[in-house]
């Protein structure tokens, strides 16, 4: 908190400050028109493969260049973490380390059941079982191989040897060539495994990460944008059309992408419930919007093409005396309940000195597919890392590992349209089980920790990471607070002390990727004022200093939180001001210049300046998102009302300062800098 630069005033920057781009550091300095993120300082940003340097004391007041390298860094969360920008996460990957004859319950269970405590449930792996061959030359092995010499090995050897050497897809054409893939492969009808991506809760993680956001629904409930506007589209015609694009983009095989192709418009205007009648039909529509038909079309095109036809089916319905809107929102339920749906296509074995798969795109098997899982099997080998690339961005999923080193389960899933490659294998057999990943109706819609989810390898990490590891970026340390994107009963009595376990989609990324990072940080209702709870900071600032103290720092898993249960209260109406009558959380319309000046002095006024004094010490990121009835308040007087206030979730981080993240403050540096 020392470090923190408090302003003595109440903030007036929302007059400049577009909601969650607040920065309390800009107070004083409205930003000049023209600044933006030219003449940045490359020099500071530190290499995440070097130590850090040493702390040199940062200055007063940051120069221009180090504040907009800091701009820069905090607009790539933003990115992260906004709307389409979610697609940013293209990749995921996680370890399942082996808990190896643990035995069963006595209910026959590998997973004790444990009482509805599933959050605190252990998954357990048990040898990997591989039959192959046919009749006579069939085997069996199980992975891991407990010793050399036994049959389980011999196996091992005659199943690497069975393998057919692997082919790949080239203009459309299966073809070998070792320069490109060198490989042995099995299809799904020449061997059988026991490995279960659901049962180890792999399946649930890459749905919770991978499944796309869904446009719509990010988008301001109410308002119209203004090509809505400019087409006569009502806010709800306008969703639909974003729901029913949306979908189109999913159900294709580029989910990560956010443009859809003009080969996708027959289906998409027939989900609007105004289908194209045949192919004169669809070539007018074409010449009419200057659209090739192997092109993409953009979002205006759209809403000028359907805008279009639902005027005309209005027309027409109208003469016939019958009105409807367009179509039930049949598309909204498929989009809430999607899932997704692991299908296993191929086991693959890369052997060393030389086994590869030079960089390419998976060919897609239908329409439906949106991804890729790739699970690497316990046997030893050297070099053979999954490079994903999307973006000019790589994430590289390095799974090499020694005989009777660590045995693990480890495991890659990423969009269709990610570039990946098998790096060389030096040395051993690197084996892995490929999925194809379909978008599916989905069950329900939470899940358990991500129990083998590996955070280090989420990109907003090493966004975060490269971030800390920046002298520009809050030198000074300082909060910031992440709007959560998604709903959760946290004010429900009972479910709110499952919140932080339930994190969904972006939050979880988020939440998973800030641990990493080992930041401090904890869930805080925030009102639609953005106002936190008046001790929110002090009680950061107080784990933070209890988790120093406690160094090594401790694996606290989940974040604390501070969600409040609901809360019924009856209000008398009565005007005394006494200290209990003022409302401690007051909502939106509420701030000090409202409250008269008999109140300044008592605890509510307290309170509330409180309050927003930490309001303006964090740094915003994100702001929409659905909000929870946090509050039911029910007034009586001359009549009886019920109350009803709205909050918002927030993850609440501190940032060291530079000085204590580079290690010459009071502890080592809490960033792994590999
Ligand atoms: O084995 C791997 O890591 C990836 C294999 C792959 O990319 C493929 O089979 O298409
Ligand atoms: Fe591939």
């Amino acid at each position: 908190m020392d470090d923190i630069d408090v302003p003595k005033s109440t903030c007036q920057c929302a007059d400049y400050m577009e909601w969650g781009r607040h920065d309390p550091r800009n107070h004083r300095r409205p930003p000049q028109p023209g600044q933006s993120g030219t003449g940045i300082q490359t020099s500071h940003s530190a290499s995440s493969t070097q130590g850090p340097a040493p702390a040199p004391e940062p200055p007063d007041l940051p120069d221009a260049a180090a504040q907009a390298r800091e701009q820069t860094l905090l607009d790539g969360f933003r990115e992260v973490l906004a709307g389409e920008g979610r697609k940013a996460t293209f990749t995921c990957g996680g370890r399942l380390p082996f808990v190896l004859r643990s035995g069963r319950t006595p209910t026959g269970d590998l997973t004790p059941r444990t009482e509805g405590k599933v959050q605190e449930q252990k998954i357990l792996t048990e040898h990997v079982g591989l039959r192959f061959g046919k009749r006579e030359e069939s085997g069996k092995t199980a992975l891991p191989i407990d010793g050399q010499g036994t049959a389980a090995e011999r196996a091992f050897r005659d199943l690497v040897r069975g393998c057919k050497p692997a082919t790949f897809g080239r203009d459309g054409k299966d073809v070998y060539d070792e320069e490109y893939r060198r490989a042995g492969a099995l299809g799904v009808d020449e061997f059988m495994t026991d490995f279960c991506p659901y049962k180890t809760g792999i399946i649930d993680i890459v749905t919770q990460l991978l499944l796309p956001p869904i446009v719509g629904d990010l988008a301001p409930g109410s308002e119209r944008s203004e090509l809505a506007v400019q087409h006569h589209l009502t806010a709800a015609h306008e969703q639909q059309i974003r729901y029913a694009v949306d979908y189109e983009i999913q159900a294709s095989n580029r989910p990560a992408s956010t443009r859809m192709r003009v080969s996708q418009l027959p289906s998409l205007l027939a989900n609007l419930n105004v289908p194209l009648t045949d192919q004169p039909d669809f070539h007018h529509t074409l010449q009419t919007f200057d659209l090739q038909p192997a092109g993409k079309v953009t979002f205006p095109n759209i809403f000028a093409i359907v805008a279009k036809r639902w005027h005309a089916k209005r027309l027409a319905e109208e003469q016939d005396g019958a009105v409807r809107t367009p179509g039930p929102n049949e598309l909204r339920r498929k989009m809430l309940y999607r899932g997704i749906r692991a299908e296993l296509y191929k086991l693959n074995v890369y052997s060393g000195p030389s086994g590869l798969f030079k960089p390419h795109v998976d060919t897609p098997r239908s329409d439906t597919q949106i991804g890729s899982l790739v699970v690497c099997l316990p046997a030893p080998f050297q070099g053979g890392a999954l490079a994903v690339r999307h973006q000019g961005q790589e994430i590289l999923h390095t799974w090499a590992n020694e005989w009777e080193d660590e045995r693990a389960i480890q495991w890659a899933a990423f969009y269709s349209d990610c570039e990946h490659e098998v790096l060389e294998v030096t040395a051993g057999h690197r084996l892995t089980l490929t999925y194809n990943l379909f978008l599916a109706p989905g069950t329900g819609l939470l899940a358990g920790n991500p129990l083998s989810l590996q955070p280090l390898q989420l990109p907003l990490f090493r966004q975060l990471q490269e971030a800390l590891a920046d002298t520009d970026f809050m030198p000074k340390g300082g909060y910031i607070g992440f709007m959560l994107a998604h709903s959760y009963p946290h004010t429900h009595p009972q479910l709110h002390h499952f919140v932080p376990n339930m994190l969904k989609g972006s939050d979880m990324v988020l939440y998973e990727a800030v641990h990493a990072a080992q930041l401090i940080c904890a869930l805080e209702t925030v009102d639609d004022n953005a106002l936190p709870r008046e001790d929110a900071l002090e009680d950061l600032d107080a784990l933070h200093q209890a988790d120093c103290r406690r160094w090594p720092r401790s694996d606290a898993h989940p974040p604390p939180s501070h969600l409040a249960a609901t809360e019924i209260k009856y209000e008398e109406d009565d005007d005394e001001a006494c200290e209990d009558n003022v409302d401690m959380h007051p909502s939106d319309d509420e701030d000090l210049s409202d409250m008269d000046e008999s109140e300044e002095g008592t605890l509510g006024y307290r309170v509330l300046k409180r309050r927003m004094l930490s309001r303006e010490q964090i740094v915003w990121i994100g702001g929409g998102g659905p909000q929870e009835l946090s509050k039911v308040h029910l007034a009586y007087g001359n009549q009886a009302e019920l109350k009803v206030k709205y909050t918002k979730l927030a993850l609440l981080v501190k940032v060291m300062s530079w000085a204590e993240r580079s290690g010459s403050g009071t502890r080592e540096n809490p960033v792994s800098l590999e």
